[in-house]
């Protein structure tokens, strides 16, 4: 007999020196045989209790993978690139996703809700945060302190929720170097730069001078895709198809063998 027929012959446990009828080992010594195998039938139920019995133990209907970490998912990306847009799209179409609200010292403008859009804190409230080291990062922008509550991510990670942070390239290297791979890090980009420079014009909210920075930034953050994980492109009006791969992506992290394992 070939080695290949012993291989697998061991690989998938045969049973060796069976007869039915008989009672005998698997070729392993794990578990001997309590009871004769049953014959052959067509009676499915009838075989499965007889595996059961010549076992001697009932099979378990227990889930034979332990069940997935929560992830901790980054978004980045050059700005006016869909960041907002993506998120708003992924909370609206998937359960179990909690999107983590920073915590800012700018003023609250109108329209903005506390707890929703950000927590308002005053700049000594926010110091005090950072002294009590309760973010996970934190941010000097334009004069205005911004940062992630780490609380907020703990009380929603021990609820099973995977928990998306919105950040700039910056705040994703910077989370690279507190989270390292326990993280899943995603770069969203738009089809070219002509589609992000029209999207960014198209979004109005911005005067020429502040449009030219943004894009001169971008063109540097482009630089940077390969310190992430995944690059998600959000093309001009295919803003779901952008989502259903962020979520394929989630879909992929649940199946991993080796789970990643964020602790915060
Ligand atoms: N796939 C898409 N097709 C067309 N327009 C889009 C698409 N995705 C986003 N937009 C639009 O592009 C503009 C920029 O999107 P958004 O504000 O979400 O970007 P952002 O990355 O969050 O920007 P910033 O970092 O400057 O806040 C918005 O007007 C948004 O509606």
């Amino acid at each position: 007999m070939s080695p290949w027929f012993f291989a697998c012959n061991r690989r998938f446990g045969v049973l060796r020196g069976v007869g039915f009828g008989s009672a005998a080992r698997t070729d392993d010594g794990r578990r001997p045989l309590v009871a004769p195998l049953p014959p052959p039938t067509s009676d499915k139920a009838e075989m499965y209790k007889g595996l059961e019995a010549a076992l001697g133990t009932p099979f378990s209907s227990d889930p034979l993978s332990p069940p997935p970490n929560p992830i901790v998912l980054v978004i980045s990306g050059p700005s006016g690139v869909g960041k907002d847009a993506v998120i708003k799209r992924l909370l609206e179409v998937r359960e179990g996703i909690h999107f983590v609200v920073t915590a800012t010292s700018r003023p609250q403008r109108p329209g903005e809700i506390d707890g929703k859009d950000y927590y308002f804190v005053t700049k000594e409230e926010f110091l005090k945060m950072v002294e009590r080291s309760e973010l996970l990062e934190y941010a000097l922008v334009y004069g205005d302190y911004k940062g992630i509550p780490k609380q907020q991510i703990r009380d929603y990670m021990a609820k099973d929720f995977d928990i998306v942070l919105r950040v700039d390239i910056q705040g994703a290297a910077t989370l690279r170097s507190i989270l390292g791979d326990s993280a899943v890090f995603i770069f969203l980009v738009a089809e070219s730069e002509a589609a992000l420079v029209k999207r960014l014009v198209a979004r109005n909210t911005e005067t020429p001078e502040m449009l030219l920075v943004r894009i001169a930034t971008a063109k540097e953050e482009f630089k940077h895709m390969r310190k992430f994980d995944y690059v998600v492109v959000n093309a001009e009006g295919k803003l779901d198809n952008a989502v259903k791969l962020v979520e394929s992506i989630i879909d992929a992290e649940k199946a991993r063998v080796w789970q990643r394992k964020v602790q915060i």
